[in-house]
């Protein structure tokens, strides 16, 4: 049997187009009732917009007749009645879809928020910020057209022309068909310039897609930039971005400026008025038309494409409504971590790796068969050069991922059995890069136990050595922080995450590099919060400077994903292997360093 390729492809585009309208239909679904209510107004009033051209030609037609006057009267009351009935309901399905559509901007916010909750954390880390701004803000915003104007916009189209064509079928039918001749002519053109549209417009989504996310890059990292004197390059690498964006845009415009110019001149009132009039007076001339009947047309007919242009101007709009809805249902459509099945919690602390594997792109092992057991109350540091997997290893702990093979376990209960906020609660995670919100010194702090009293956060940010710190702000602990931690210093900012863990008083600790990049002051201090934080728990420490875990109860040395050795700090030197190697490749720096 052969299979007819273009068949395929045919099938397989109008399935996915399926599945685009089924889940954009999905994302409208609190607020569709609202929108055919609106719809169906719309209709409605389109179709009473044509009561008033219908009232002026009839008018006509009786003055010119000598016709009765109390059918002008009639009339004149319809065509009134007509635009006021029109304006009134337009006005009122405009509510209806705009107040649906202020609902619906809420509903989505809250669905992604909530939804994003439940994905797993490491998803955030793939993501730039710039990138998920779009889809919760800009996305969202985009489909404002889909939900308060296109369907009130294709109502319109559909209703007036409709009402007049059968109005004017009454009249003359060859005229009709007249009339209607430059509209075939428009579609065809439209589809013609419209041909690369949609992939135009996903093109142009993707550009400012990479530009918000090049913009946040550059301008956060804009300090770093500078003090190494790359702001050259990093500027050149923003403004490729930009430029790529400018010829995106610029194409995108051509393709747009083609269709709308044909458009213009196909369905323009002059050209239908040159179609109408040259047709009408050669039917005239021949005797098959009254030269009354020729009203109707010129009044109503060159009306007749401008709810089309309405249309086909807002088509870009619901391209981009549209290309948005799907961003949105993808970030909906992404995998929730797995619930566990019979959630339990554990009543002990020791951490237990079995045989774990663990890939981000499904094919490269980044952990390959890591067994290891890290009793409670002890710690344990993962040592191993760049990219052994150090991070990814404390990453699966609070189930940043999920583990593709084996499993890790606390006090004995697979974590994937453990709910995630029970999980979540029990693990201080002090990470890499040191992030604060937007918040007061307190509340940055009270992060970590969300109903910790006032003298609470006090005596944490003591034990962490930040309190002093603290106090000589301008306004203490209500002193606002950034994201960056704007006066604080990187030390200082470590500190008060450290003071949050601490306030979190989790029986599991997670240190990734948090003790890097400070200077040798605050690295004491640094160093006197962290054995705060970690007395009496498990604790798991990612390190690079050997001397700051060679008291750790154990020592996992990873290479390429596996672990080649284990011990306390003495077994590993004596055994002369990987570590013992690292490990006198520091002290010799050090002493060459002083
Ligand atoms: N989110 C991610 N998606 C895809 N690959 C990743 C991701 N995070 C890390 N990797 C890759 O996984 C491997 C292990 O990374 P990991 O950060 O765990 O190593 P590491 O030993 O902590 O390195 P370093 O000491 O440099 O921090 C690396 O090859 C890295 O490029």
């Amino acid at each position: 049997m052969t299979v007819d390729a273009s068949t395929t492809v045919a099938e397989a585009e109008s399935s996915q187009r399926d599945t685009e309208r089924l889940r954009v239909m999905d994302l409208l679904g609190p607020v569709r009732g609202r929108l055919f209510l609106g719809t169906a107004m719309a209709f409605v009033s389109s179709v009473l917009g044509l009561l008033p051209y219908v009232a002026v030609a009839e008018i006509a037609a009786l003055l010119l007749t000598g016709g009765a006057r109390s059918a002008v009267v009639w009339w004149v009351v319809a065509g009134v009645l007509g635009a006021a009935g029109r304006l009134g309901l337009l006005v009122v399905a405009n509510f209806v879809t705009h107040y649906a559509d202020a609902d619906l901007q809420r509903h989505l916010r809250t669905r992604l928020a909530r939804h994003m909750a439940t994905v797993p954390l490491g998803w955030f880390g793939g993501r730039g910020s710039g990138e998920l701004k779009k889809v919760m803000d800009d996305d969202i915003e985009d489909m404002h057209h889909l939900v308060a104007h296109a369907m009130l916009d294709v109502a319109s189209a559909v209703g007036l022309p409709l009402a007049a064509i059968v109005y004017l079928v009454t009249v003359d039918w060859r005229m009709t068909l007249v009339t209607l001749a430059l509209l075939p002519l428009s579609v065809l053109a439209m589809r013609i310039a419209h041909r690369t549209m949609p992939a135009r417009m996903a093109q142009l989504m993707d550009a400012q897609r990479r530009i918000n996310n090049s913009t946040i890059e550059y301008v956060d990292g804009i300090q770093v930039i500078k003090a190494y004197g790359q702001d050259g390059g990093a500027y050149r690498r923003f403004s490729s971005v930009v430029d790529e964006f400018c010829d995106v845009l610029a194409a995108w415009t051509r393709e747009a400026g083609k269709a709308m110019f044909a458009n213009m001149a196909l369905l323009s009132p002059a050209s239908v008025l040159v179609v109408v009039l040259g047709a009408g007076t050669g039917l005239v001339a021949a005797g098959w038309l009254q030269p009354v009947d020729l009203l109707p047309f010129v009044l109503v007919g060159v009306g007749l494409p401008a709810p089309f242009m309405t249309l086909l101007q807002g088509t870009q709009s619901l391209r981009k409504a549209r290309v948005a809805a799907q961003h949105v249902s993808d970030v909906l459509a992404e995998a929730s971590l797995p619930a566990p099945t019979r959630p339990r919690v554990p009543s002990t602390y020791d951490v237990r790796f079995s045989a774990v594997d663990f890939s981000y792109d499904g094919s490269n092992k980044v952990l390959n068969d890591v067994s290891a057991s890290c009793p409670q109350g002890t710690v344990t540091a993962i040592v191993g050069p760049s990219g052994s997997g150090k991070t990814t290893m404390t990453r699966l702990i609070p189930r940043f991922f999920d583990v593709t093979g084996g499993a890790i376990e606390i006090g004995g209960v697979d974590i994937r059995e453990i709910p995630q906020h029970e999980l979540l609660r029990r693990i201080a995670i002090v990470f890499q890069d040191v992030v604060l919100v937007r918040d007061t010194v307190r509340e940055n702090i009270r992060l970590g136990r969300p109903d910790a009293t006032d003298a609470d956060v006090e005596a944490a940010a003591r034990a962490a050595r930040m309190h002093d710190v603290i106090e000589k702000m301008p306004e203490g602990y209500d002193t606002v922080v950034t994201g960056r931690g704007g006066v604080l210093s990187g030390g200082e900012r470590q500190r008060l995450t450290i003071a949050r863990a601490i306030l979190q008083d989790a029986p599991i600790v997670l240190l990734d590099e948090a003790t890097a990049m400070v200077d040798p002051e605050n690295e004491v201090a640094v160093q006197e919060a962290l054995s705060e934080l970690t007395r009496n728990r498990t604790l798991l420490v990612v390190a690079h400077r050997l001397h700051t875990i060679a008291h750790a109860d154990q020592i996992l040395v990873l290479d390429g994903g596996r672990i080649i050795e284990r011990g306390t700090h003495d077994e590993l030197v004596e055994r002369d292997g990987k570590y013992a190697r690292m490990w006198f490749i520091q002290q010799m720096t050090t002493e060459a360093v002083q």
